[in-house]
């Protein structure tokens, strides 16, 4: 049963420099079984984000249907978003607080992504990659869902995203999910995602798709994940 489905869905927008109105998704169709994490590749401008907003319901689409399960939805944007003049943990409290659970929860999931010891630290005095794994910790804490992953790592050093990568890789076992991961990263896609939809043309379709039969826990060093990623860089390039 799919968890996650667009439905012939169009989304349209108005080009603010030629005043064209242009199709970025066409009755495009796309689903995402309970407790699988799909990946979405595609060149800059094809329409990853705008397909995550339309799952998130921060857009709205102009025809089809999108379809997502009741529940609470957790979200990790490429930067961490988090409210600098309150504690970590508070930043984490707040999520909570929204969603209706008890606060308590907090300590735990900012353990879990090694932050214990910095739960009274303002954001801001965080580094970039410990901030980020608090925007994850704020997503996962609310016990989503869905979660939905908009680039997380891309705002950061390869050595950090790299550690982020496998942080997530863990968390996901711990704690599966049914996710949709928008990533420029091949590797990245193939190291964390059941299945990989590679986005290309305009409007956008569906290009390549791509099962990862790799068993978990993955590693970046694995041969099979890099000789995929190869295959996707060339999907890329192709003009995907
Ligand atoms: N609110 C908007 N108004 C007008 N055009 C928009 C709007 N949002 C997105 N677009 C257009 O839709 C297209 C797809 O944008 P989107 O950000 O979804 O692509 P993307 O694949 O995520 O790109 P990137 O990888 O660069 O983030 C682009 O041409 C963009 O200009």
């Amino acid at each position: 049963m799919s968890a996650i489905s667009l439905r012939a869905v169009s989304k349209r927008f108005r080009d603010a420099r030629t005043g064209r109105v242009e199709a970025v998704f066409e009755e495009f169709s796309l689903d995402v079984a309970e407790g699988e994490l799909v990946a979405v590749v595609g060149a800059s401008g094809t329409g990853k984000t705008t397909l995550l907003h339309l799952v998130a319901g921060l857009e709205r689409a102009d025809a089809g249907e999108v379809l997502v399960p009741p529940g609470r939805l957790g979200v990790v944007f490429q930067q961490p978003r988090l409210l600098d003049w309150i504690p970590v943990r508070r930043n984490v409290e707040l999520a909570l607080d929204a969603a209706g659970l008890d606060r308590a929860a907090a300590a735990d999931v900012l353990a879990a992504v090694g932050l214990a010891e910095h739960a009274d630290s303002y954001p801001s005095v965080l580094s970039g990659g410990q901030r980020q794994r608090v925007a994850v910790a704020r997503a996962f804490a609310v016990e989503p869902g869905v979660v939905l992953l908009d680039e997380p790592f891309s705002a950061l050093d390869e050595l950090t995203a790299r550690r982020l990568r496998l942080l997530l890789q863990e968390l996901w076992t711990a704690r599966p999910r049914t996710g949709l991961l928008v990533t420029h990263n091949p590797l990245e896609a193939a190291l964390l995602a059941d299945r990989i939809v590679v986005l290309g043309g305009r409007p956008a379709r569906v290009v390549r798709r791509y099962e990862v039969p790799a068993a978990r826990p993955r590693s970046p060093e694995d041969p099979d994940l890099f000789a995929l990623h190869g295959e996707i860089v060339t999907d890329l390039t192709a003009g995907a």
